[in-house]
């Protein structure tokens, strides 16, 4: 049988933060030796907080490092909004986390790869601009049929969404981009441009970050029965690859198999 997404489940936020740092650091490394930099996409909601008190944390050895001018970030969703709207991924991540960044001097800050605000009226445009930035990034589109981030760390919706990707719709069947536009989003705002299901689960790693006692009901569902929802699809496109780090209110009798955390 193939292998499953792996659950790790911790008491409370502040135990899976140090977990999800280690996780991601092990993931830099990879990306590193792979090709020099580390590639990672992620998303919005309540992600880059949790990132944020994983990343921000003091180092607790010489290995526990963030290399963060090696760190190439995209957005596995993003808004059609202006990167200084409130509603902008972008704009979450820089104040959540970019902002604080203390860097020794003489690191460079991560590469940050935003969309291009040019064209925020035509979300069709929008996401193929992104996806030219991607192209850039991970060589020609004719040379590579997909692009391979290092990770994609992502959200869970109540309904089972994961980025822009939403239970039912039609953009879970886009096989050919790598970035789509959504414009009807049942999650405000409407218009936006997300990662395409190929793309997310073509990744080295995904690490889905869920927590708190609200998403309980969607948890049972995509881990006990999937129904196609665009999480378990990822769970089932990925198997052993994808890694969820939730805490223990989030997946409340869930009958799963928890593992204990371990790199
Ligand atoms: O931009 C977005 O809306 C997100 O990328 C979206 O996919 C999010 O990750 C989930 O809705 C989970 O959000 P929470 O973590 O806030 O529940």
């Amino acid at each position: 049988m193939a292998k499953q997404a792996n659950l790790y489940s911790f008491s409370t936020v502040d135990a899976l933060a140090p977990a999800l740092r280690a996780y991601v650091i092990s993931c830099q490394e990879a990306g590193i030796t792979r090709h020099g930099v580390f590639k990672v996409a992620v998303s919005g909601g309540s992600l880059p907080k949790t990132l944020a008190q994983a990343l921000l944390a003091p180092p607790t050895s010489e290995t526990d490092t963030v290399k963060w001018d090696k760190w190439e970030i995209f957005f596995a969703d993003e808004r059609a909004v202006a990167l200084d709207h409130p509603d902008s991924n972008y704009g979450l991540l820089k104040s959540e986390l970019l902002d604080k960044l203390q860097l020794p001097e003489g690191v460079k800050p991560p590469t940050v790869h935003t969309i291009d605000t040019e064209v925020l009226d035509d979300t069709q445009e929008l996401a193929d601009r992104y996806e030219q930035t991607l192209v850039r990034s991970f060589a020609s589109r004719d040379s590579v049929k997909l692009p391979i981030f290092d990770l994609l760390l992502l959200g869970c919706g109540p309904d089972g969404h994961t980025c822009s990707l939403f239970p039912g719709h039609e953009l879970l069947r886009e096989m050919n981009a790598w970035v789509a536009p959504i414009d009807d989003s049942p999650k405000p705002p409407p218009r936006r441009i997300t990662l395409t299901l190929p793309v997310v689960t073509h990744a080295v790693k995904v690490a889905f970050v869920a927590t708190g006692g609200g998403k309980k009901e969607i948890m049972k569902e995509i881990f006990e029965q999937g129904k196609g929802l665009p999480c378990a699809l990822v769970n089932e496109g990925t198997g052993e690859r994808c890694s969820w780090f939730v805490d223990n209110a989030a997946v409340e009798g869930v009958s799963y198999p928890r593992r204990p955390f371990s790199l």
